[in-house]
């Protein structure tokens, strides 16, 4: 589903990624390791378009992201983005907040969803009156409504007690069984125990 081959990244003259070459399958749940600066984010941000490789290619679908005439528009329609803050905006209720990604939500799409990551009680409440665990599902809610194919995720549980962390990786699991492909940066090695594939990058490079 996504390919990227021999991709290198280079910020000004700095080496943040050398040759690097993936092959992400439909329902994958991909989960990215290693240490602070390895080159994490920056593959996250090539793979979800936001960032122009040095050289290189990446296909989604086979199509070449280069060829991609509207790459916010298909960014927006394939991708749902999670980072470790929520980035909720605080005058919003939690609805408000996940039609600001898709104005056309209908009422029912939303508390469906929410009721799926069981905090359909929360669609009126704003970010300062839930907890930190609940905002990230409702980062997550916010990322799904679009119903991506691909899911980003950058440290998503970076912020959240360890009860909180695994129920965000059993929800990111259970959507990668149903279809979503995954793809998740993350320090903590026990939880990239629920991918399919670990890759460790290391000083910009996956071995
Ligand atoms: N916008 C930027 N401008 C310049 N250098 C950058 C930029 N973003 C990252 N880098 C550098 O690229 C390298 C890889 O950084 P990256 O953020 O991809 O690592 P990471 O593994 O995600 O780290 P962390 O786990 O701390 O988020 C680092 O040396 C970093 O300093």
């Amino acid at each position: 589903m996504i390919k990227a081959l021999n991709l290198t990244h280079y910020y000004n003259k700095d080496l943040a990624l050398e040759n690097i070459n993936l092959e992400i399958n439909k329902g994958e749940f991909i989960c990215l390791i290693g240490e602070s600066g390895s080159g994490k984010s920056t593959l996250l941000s090539l793979l979800s378009t936001l960032l122009k490789p040095t050289s290189g290619e990446i296909f989604f679908e086979n199509t070449n992201y280069k060829d991609i005439k509207d790459i916010d528009n298909f960014r927006k329609t394939n991708v749902g983005f999670i980072f470790q803050f929520h980035y909720l905006i605080n005058y919003l209720t939690v609805k408000e907040n996940i039609k600001l990604a898709n104005e056309k939500a209908t009422n029912d799409e939303i508390y469906n969803l929410l009721k799926i990551l069981k905090i359909e009680n929360l669609l009126d409440k704003y970010p300062n009156e839930i907890s930190g665990g609940q905002k990230q599902r409702v980062a997550i809610a916010r990322a799904l409504i679009n119903k991506p194919k691909v899911i980003i995720a950058d440290e998503p549980t970076g912020n959240l007690d360890s009860k909180n962390s695994l129920n965000v990786f059993e929800i990111l699991k259970k959507l990668s069984e149903s279809g979503t492909t995954i793809i998740v940066a993350t320090h903590d090695k026990e939880l990239a125990k629920f991918a399919n594939k670990i890759y460790e990058v290391k000083d910009g490079k996956i071995n």
